[in-house]
This record gives structure tokens, C-alpha cells and sequence, in this order.
């Protein structure tokens, strides 16, 4: 790492969830949403769909802007691995509802791929954090007036931690802001693989 560079974060990322945790975190990172088409990725395990969609977020992002050594840009993608299936954001209401009622007093695991990489240094750094989501065992009505809040439609695996969908989740095993959409320690480990300390981050 060049230690006299001010590095500067791009989210490549139209999540207000994943651009908020930064926030707080002392990171103000400027917002480019890259676009991508998610369907193109044709993979059948939750790992490797949210490491590629993360890693094509972010390189789409980072072709389209002009060589700086000073930005880094970061891509994200969250899905829900349940009982061998990959979860995104539900396409309607009636999937929302089959859903919740298949996942109910059971638990899955949700995958957000990370992908950071340098603008002109071509370091790039990537992980996927895991974290395992215990469902409360929810009625047909609150299933029914969660999915008609229109909560569910937004979110991958049609589920909130800090939304509405909270009360129905019982406890989880892992990074909380990883099942938000981001997480904060992973993106530290990855800019400490390019040799970037997350504190250079901070809003000054
Ligand atoms: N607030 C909140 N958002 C969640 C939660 N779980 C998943 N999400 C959001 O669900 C969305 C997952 O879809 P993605 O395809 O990864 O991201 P996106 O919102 O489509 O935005 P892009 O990165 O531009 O594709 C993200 O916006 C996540 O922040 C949660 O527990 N709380």
C-alpha cells in the first residue's frame, strides 16, 4: 500500500441497506450502481451466484470510470441458500408467500459475495460471508401481512434483519450486517489483503 494515498470507496451497489452500514461505519462511499443483468449467472450454488454477481458488479463499475490510484471499488450480492435451493429477491408476492411458509421454523444460510478491487493497481481481493438465519415458526396471517407490507419484494431470500422481517427471525450464527447486505469485518480482511487499513477509510 502507498501510504501517502487517501483512498476513497465506490459501492457499486443500489442498496441503501449495504451504503447506510458504511455510513455508520465512518465511511462515506460514493454510489455507482452497475446495472448488471443477475440472470446471466448461471450458477447453481448460493456461493459461487453471490461471489460472480459481486465480482461482475464491481468490474462493471470499475471499467467504466477514468484510472485513479486512489479509488477502490466494491461490489456485493446476497442470496439465500435453503434447503439446496439459491434465493434472491423474490419475483411476487404468491413466491414471497411459498416461500415463508417452506422456510418457517427452519433456518438457511445467507451468502453475500464481496468483491473490492484498485482502479489502477488491478489488486483486487474477494470473499463470500456466511451467515445461518433461524426463522421463527410465523403464521399464515403473518406471513400474509409481511408479504403485503411489500417488505419481502426487496430483499434477497424475502427477508429483513432490521426491517419488519426482525420479529420473524429468531436468532442467527454469524456476521449480522453480512445478512444486511455487507459485511463490515470481511471488507475489513479484504482491504488488509491489499494492505489498506479500513481506518483510511474514515471520514476525516
Ligand atoms: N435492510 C436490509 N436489506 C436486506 C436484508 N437482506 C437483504 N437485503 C437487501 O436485499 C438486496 C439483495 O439484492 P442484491 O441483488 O444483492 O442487491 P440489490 O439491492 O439488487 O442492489 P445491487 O447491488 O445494485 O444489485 C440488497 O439491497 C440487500 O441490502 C436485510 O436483512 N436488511
Amino acid at each position: 500500500m502507498q501510504t501517502d494515498i487517501a483512498y476513497r470507496l465506490i459501492l457499486a451497489s443500489a442498496s441503501p441497506a449495504r451504503r447506510a452500514l458504511l455510513t455508520g461505519a465512518g465511511i462515506d462511499a460514493e454510489v455507482i450502481v452497475s446495472g448488471v443483468d443477475e440472470s446471466v449467472v448461471e450458477a447453481d450454488d448460493a456461493y459461487t451466484t453471490s461471489l460472480a454477481l459481486a465480482r461482475m458488479k464491481a468490474r462493471t463499475v470499475a471499467a467504466n470510470l477514468p484510472a485513479d490510484p486512489a479509488a477502490l471499488v466494491l461490489g456485493c450480492d446476497s442470496v439465500l441458500a435453503f434447503e439446496g435451493e439459491v434465493f434472491g429477491k423474490p419475483d411476487s408476492a404468491d413466491e414471497a408467500i411459498k416461500r415463508w411458509t417452506a422456510m418457517r421454523g427452519k433456518s438457511g444460510v445467507l451468502h453475500t459475495g464481496h468483491h473490492l478491487t484498485g482502479l489502477v493497481s488491478g489488486l483486487q481481493a474477494e470473499a463470500v460471508g456466511t451467515t445461518t438465519v433461524h426463522f421463527a415458526d410465523v403464521t399464515d396471517a403473518e406471513i400474509e401481512a409481511y408479504v403485503a407490507s411489500g417488505e419481502p419484494l426487496q430483499v434477497a431470500g424475502a427477508f429483513t434483519l432490521d426491517g419488519r422481517g426482525g420479529a420473524f427471525v429468531e436468532r442467527i450464527e454469524g456476521d449480522p450486517g453480512n445478512v444486511i447486505g455487507l459485511s463490515l469485518p470481511l471488507l475489513r480482511r479484504l482491504l488488509a489483503d491489499m494492505n489498506i487499513p479500513i481506518t483510511s477509510l474514515w471520514r476525516r
